[in-house]
């Protein structure tokens, strides 16, 4: 079970604050955000899969004991996307849960690979995830953005494929504004995706390529190097190298923090031991994350209150973090400081109770 990972200890105060508070989320799957309802749902519509369509069974089945079981079940749940309609929906629910706790903007990753090569039509791909995203912020006034994803583990195949769904004018989405690389890194050097960033890169995507997370710090500055990364996804590992600390804090490069995520996989034992302590010692710019949140049984707000225990954050310290990842976004500037200003304002409003 992973309810267990759910950050009990934060005061009653801080959680209520937390619940309020106008949040940015930068790293957050599209299908690892499906939660247990829509997990089930799709599984009844598709009896072949091996997912439980029983909520409470789903529970022990997002139990991980290493991260290739995690991508193992991952993929699971990515097999019970099907169609079109299916993604619409998806990415629909999705948005209303981010609203639910107060994301104001989110970036979610998606992995248009998985889809294409299970059959469904590229252009009534981007569609309906773009039809979702409009309806979204008309109906939620949550904006998102779309961050697409190399499957590393999948080859340069899928590099190829990912990249020109990225880049193809008459394909590529409106809400596009990054490019990713996720799945496993043991295995799966970076630099062998360097022309595929280059090329995501020259047509105006932000670089946002997964490093560090189970493997060690070089991979991480392989993603600064080879992959012009501008945020990294996890980054956990950095905290073993003082150096690529320093190179992040000097260059206000975001480390896309997950704890409860890392904790999940096994890529960290325990949260108490995990390194966000020592990139915000180090000044490293901190962003607060959810990953895959129903898989990993938390959600947007037990982030924060766990970040919140282990930095020992008041209320103006949680605004702080949720200023980061405003910062740490690809939001236009009138965009990052209306969002900002809510922040502020809600905090001042919060403290003058
Ligand atoms: O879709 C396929 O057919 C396929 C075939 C081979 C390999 C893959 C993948 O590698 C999929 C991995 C997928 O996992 C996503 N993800 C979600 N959470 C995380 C995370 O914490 N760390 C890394 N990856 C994560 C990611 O979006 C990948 O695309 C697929
Ligand atoms: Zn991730």
């Amino acid at each position: 079970m992973t309810e267990h990972l759910v950050d009990a200890q934060a005061p009653r105060d801080l959680k209520a604050f937390i619940a309020g508070l106008p949040k940015a989320e930068l790293h957050v799957h599209h299908v690892g955000s499906a939660s247990p309802r829509i997990v089930s749902e799709l599984a009844a519509r598709h009896p072949d899969s091996k997912v439980p369509t029983d909520p409470e069974a789903l529970a022990d089945y997002f139990t991980f004991t290493d991260f290739a079981h995690f991508i193992e079940v991952y993929l699971s749940v990515v097999d019970l996307i099907r169609t079109p309609e299916d993604v619409r929906l998806l990415t629909y629910e999705v948005a209303r849960e981010l609203a639910r706790q107060q994301v104001r903007y989110a970036e979610l990753t998606i992995t248009p690979f998985s889809s294409t090569r299970r059959g469904i039509d590229e252009r009534a791909f981007m569609d309906a995830i773009e039809d979702a995203r409009k309806a979204a912020e008309a109906e939620f006034g949550t904006v998102l953005r779309w961050c697409f994803d190399i499957p590393g583990e999948a080859g340069l195949e899928a590099a190829e494929e990912t990249t020109r769904l990225a880049t193809d004018d008459r394909l590529r989405p409106e809400g596009l504004v990054s490019f990713g690389l996720g799945g496993p890194e043991i295995g799966v050097p970076r630099p062998q995706f360097k022309p595929y960033f280059d090329r995501a890169i020259a047509a105006g995507l932000h670089s946002v390529p997964h490093a560090g997370e189970t493997t060690g710090p070089e991979t991480v500055w392989d993603a600064l190097t080879h992959l012009r990364a501008e945020r990294i996804g996890h980054g956990t590992s950095a905290a073993q190298d003082p150096k690529l600390l320093a190179h992040l804090a000097e260059h206000r490069i975001a480390l896309e923090v997950c704890p409860t995520s890392n904790i999940a996989t096994r890529a960290v034992r325990t949260l108490d031991e995990h390194p966000i302590k020592e990139f915000a010692r180090a000044g490293v710019v901190v962003t607060i994350n959810s990953d895959d949140p129903p898989m990993f049984g938390t959600d947007l707000h037990n982030e924060y209150a766990v970040a919140a225990r282990l930095l020992g954050l008041d209320e103006r310290g949680l605004a702080g973090l949720a200023k980061n990842a405003v910062e740490a976004s690809f939001l236009d500037d009138a965009g990052k400081t209306r969002i900002t200003r809510e922040i502020d304002t809600y905090t001042a409003e919060w403290l003058s109770r």
